[in-house]
This record gives C-alpha cells, structure tokens and sequence, in this order.
C-alpha cells in the first residue's frame, strides 16, 4: 500500500477494552521537546480550531539563517476538523473524565497543541521539518454521546486484525463513551447505498476478533460520493470510521470534503490499513505482526526441507510489492537465511 503522508488521516484512538487486543495509534509516544513549555513552540495557541482552514501547512522561517530559533523551517500537516466549516460548534467534557475505570485518561489527554515529528533525528540549524497533529483523546468532545450515531465500514483488501479494529471502536464508544447507536456498512463503500445497516453493539462484536477476514464485508470500487453522503444524511449518521487503504483514505476525504461542502456535523475518521507497515508516521500498522508471523511459518518449512537433502534451496516468496518489511522482517527474525536481496517490482 502506498499512503502517502500528506494524504494520511490520522484517527483519534479507540482505546480498547480489552487489554490482550490493544493496538495503538498513538504516535511516536517518546516524541522529544514533550515538556509543556516546547510544546507551544510558535509562542501562541498553534491551535485556533475556529476558523481554521483545512489542512493547513504552515510554515514559518527564521528571518536571519543559522539563527538558533525553536520556530525556524515549522511546517504542520495538519487533518480536517469539523469546526474549520462550524466554527459555533458547542464542546463538552470528555466522558473518560467521568469514568472510574478510565480516571487515567484525566491525565493522558492529548494538548490540542501535541503535534508528531515526521523525522526523529534532525541536524543542529536543520528546518524543524514536518509534523503530524497527535492522535489521542482530548479533553473536550464535539458530540453528546446520546447524540451520537455512529457507522464502520471497511473497504478495499484484507489485512489480519480488521475486525479487532471494528471490536475496539464499537467497544471504545459503548463502554467509554456512552454510545449506543453503531451501525455497521456492509460490503465496503456502495454498502452505504446498496445495503441494509447492521446494529453492531458490544455483544455483537465479542468474538469477532478470532476470525480472520472483516465481519462486515469489504469491496472495491462502489465509491460514490454523493450518494454516499445522501444516506449518510439520510440515515441520520453523525460519525464515520472508514478503515482502508490508500485508495479508501481518498474516498474518505472525498466523503469529508462533500460533508463540508453540505455543512454536516459529521465526523469522518479515516483507519489505515495496510499489511505492509509501509506508513512512516506511526507505530506500527496493525496486522503486520501476524503477516510476519506467519511468513516465518513458510521460511521454516522451506528450510525443514532444504535441511533433509543435500545441496537443497528453498525459494519462499512473499507478498509485498512495493514494500519489503514483512520479507525483510520474517527473514532477520527467522535467522535461516543467510542473506537478505529485496527486490521491489
Ligand atoms: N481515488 C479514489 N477516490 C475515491 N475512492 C477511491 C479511490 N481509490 C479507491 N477508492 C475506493 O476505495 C475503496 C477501496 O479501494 P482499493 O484501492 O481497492 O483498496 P485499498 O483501500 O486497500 O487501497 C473502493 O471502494 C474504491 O472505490
Ligand atoms: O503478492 P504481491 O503481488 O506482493 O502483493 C502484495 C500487495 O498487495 C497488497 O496487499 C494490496 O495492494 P493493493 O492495495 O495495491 O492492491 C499490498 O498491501 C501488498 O504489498
């Protein structure tokens, strides 16, 4: 998959309920200059979510070279927010301020000024270089939870721990956040105009985290804009998880940008999928473990067999066309090949 940064969405973090299947968003959580007074490194709000154009990218110079300046060479790639085009738009509490099982959460809210670097290491006098909005619960919401009507779909191809990630955001709005009304999309993109919706609640999603595949259906193709915009206003939906690939984070802007063009309060969070780990800013992309895991499987058998004969060679070969982290990782971890050629189409 190739998803480019700068068309990246960043999602706000389900936090899951279930401790065995967390996945993380969160971005570079050891992000140096994390004391509160670098953090406004412009020297004001960084953050005027009033007015604020969409995906900004600001970029500010220090007006002598090789000057020392915390703002020298900033540049933000910032994400949409619904109060770019409803700047009146009400806020509330968090409800983890509330809850007793989350009371830690009162503690770890993202500052609306947290922002990723792209690059870790940099040189003395170097541009500061591009940063990332940081994904995280913050203090104040755009939604009452009783407000809330929420859908999943997902889209594209298939990628171990799709439907952890559906189990994680059904139960991170129930058990967290107090909503009840999930609707599930069936059947990807035209799912929204071609299908019935599902009710997916906690009990619904419990098990689904053992199968593989995605429990709502994927497809490719079907990605109508407008009629997809039409149900979502006709069915009275105000959250969209999209979880994707490259070519599903475009249908999802897509989605945002007629949403605003409407003048909806309709969130639309885009989830990055991709088996190959190849999306720079974060962690790490879920299901890759378990492709690397089971590409060891294939590297292990090969080698039973090359170490039965003599003068055997085995020849795995392993997904990954643009992109070689699962071969390049099964391989280190395996230990039985004695080196290592990638060669990308
Ligand atoms: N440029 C695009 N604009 C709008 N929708 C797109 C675009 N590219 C792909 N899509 C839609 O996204 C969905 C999944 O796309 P696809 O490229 O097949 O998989 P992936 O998201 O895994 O890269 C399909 O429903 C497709 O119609
Ligand atoms: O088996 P191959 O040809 O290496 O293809 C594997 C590739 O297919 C994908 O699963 C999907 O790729 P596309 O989204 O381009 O169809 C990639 O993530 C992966 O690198």
């Amino acid at each position: 998959m190739d998803l480019s940064l700068s068309q990246s969405i960043i999602p706000t973090p389900i936090i899951p309920c279930n401790k065995s299947h967390t996945f993380n968003f969160k971005l570079f959580p050891n992000f140096p200059n994390s004391n509160s007074k670098s953090r406004n490194f412009l020297g004001k709000p960084l953050i005027s979510r009033q007015n604020r154009p969409i995906r900004i990218r600001i970029r500010i110079r220090a007006q002598t070279p090789n000057v020392n300046n915390d703002n020298d060479g900033f540049v933000l790639e910032d994400v949409p927010h619904l109060t770019n085009f409803l700047p009146d738009l009400p806020s509330y509490p968090n409800p983890l301020q509330n809850s007793k099982a989350y009371a830690i959460v009162r503690q770890t809210f993202v500052h609306p000024e947290d922002v990723v670097a792209q690059k870790v290491v940099v040189q003395k006098d170097s541009p500061r270089g591009v940063h990332f909005r940081r994904a995280g619960p913050r203090e104040k919401v755009y939604f009452k939870s009783e407000e809330v009507r929420a859908c999943i779909v997902t889209c594209g191809g298939l990628c171990p721990g799709i439907n952890t990630v559906i189990r994680e955001i059904v139960c991170g709005l129930n058990v967290m956040y107090g909503v009840d009304d999930i609707l599930g999309i069936e059947g990807g993109y035209r799912g929204f105009y071609s299908k019935n919706t599902m009710s997916l609640t906690p009990k619904v999603v419990n098990d689904i985290h053992k199968r593989g595949g995605t429990f709502l259906r994927t497809s490719r193709g079907g990605h109508d804009t407008h009629k997809i915009v039409d149900n979502i206003q006709d069915r009275g939906i105000n959250q969209v998880y999209i979880i994707g690939g490259d070519g599903t984070q475009k249908g999802a802007a897509l989605i945002s940008k007629e949403v605003e063009k409407r003048g909806l309060q309709v969130a639309v969070a885009g989830i990055p999928k991709t088996i190959d780990n190849d999306i720079a800013v974060i962690d790490k992309s879920f299901g890759f473990d378990t492709a690397v895991e089971e590409a060891q499987r294939a590297i292990n058998a090969a080698h039973v067999e090359v170490e039965s004969v003599e003068n055997g060679v085995g020849i795995v070969k392993l997904m990954g066309r643009y992109s070689g982290f699962i071969a390049m990782h099964a391989t280190l971890a395996s230990r039985d090949v004695p080196s290592i050629q990638y060669q990308g189409a």
